[in-house]
């Protein structure tokens, strides 16, 4: 479970975010979206525990993100824009340090096997990474996900700068933790991925949440579209 409670995020008199509700339940995946400083990238840095709130709460899994961090970082995986690994290790080794940091002594039989489930064939798991295209660095990120058995996963803008091949096995890899029982929260500007893929999706403008809708299927990504360009 993935919530905030009256959420509010000041700089100086600035409300980035400001009096945000959200519950995340297991199996949904919740596409924020909103302009540019919305507050998305905001909301996301206080459920990682990077910003303190001013006020009101953030919780992962019931525990509160200020008061138990290291509970809260066993259970939480993030997944940035750009997924900060080492260029001059493989995926596989890449995979290995960041499971073991993260308190995990997995196997490599069992390292390829999330490497594999995320999407990266075993003889790319053995290439360098720096010679990885994005869509394979997102891939080994996913993995280190799985490899720390995340219950909670949080997003910021996974798909910018993908090819659309990549950006629907993305999509299809979300579908399937989503599935698996994990509770997504992903960042987005992209109002097409977000109908693709999320159960729930919210409009973010000024740092309030303006719109919250369900997707199941009963409405068209034109519709979408057009409730967005009203919002924002
Ligand atoms: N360190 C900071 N100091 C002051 N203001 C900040 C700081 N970080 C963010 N802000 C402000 O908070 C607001 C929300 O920014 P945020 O980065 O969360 O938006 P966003 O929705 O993620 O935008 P984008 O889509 O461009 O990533 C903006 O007005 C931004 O200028």
């Amino acid at each position: 479970m993935i919530e905030a409670q009256a959420l509010t995020k000041a700089y100086g008199g600035h409300k980035a975010v400001d009096n945000l509700n959200l519950k995340i339940a297991p199996g949904e995946l919740y596409c924020l979206l909103g302009a540019n400083g919305a507050g998305k990238t905001t909301t996301i840095n206080c459920f990682l525990g990077f910003l303190p709130v001013t006020s009101g709460r953030v919780l992962i899994d019931g525990l509160d993100v200020a008061e138990k961090p290291l509970e809260v970082k066993r259970r939480l995986a993030y997944l940035p824009e750009v997924v900060m690994l080492y260029p001059t290790l493989s995926g596989l080794e890449n995979l290995d340090y960041f499971s073991r940091l993260a308190g995990f002594r997995h196997r490599t039989a069992q390292l390829l096997e999330y490497l594999e489930r995320a999407g990266l064939p075993a003889a790319d798991a053995q290439r360098r990474l720096g010679d990885y295209s994005k869509g394979m660095r997102q891939k080994v990120g996913i993995a280190i996900a799985l490899a720390k058995e995340a219950k909670c996963l949080l997003l910021d803008e996974p798909t910018s700068g993908l090819d659309p091949g990549a950006s629907n096995d993305f999509s299809q890899l979300l579908r399937e933790l989503t599935a698996q029982g994990m509770a997504i929260l992903m960042a987005t500007h992209d109002i097409f991925r977000a109908k693709d893929v999320a159960t729930h999706i919210g409009i973010m403008r000024a740092g309030r949440l303006r719109e919250q809708l369900e997707n199941r299927g009963d409405f068209e990504a034109k519709e979408l579209e057009a409730l967005y360009l009203q919002t924002v």
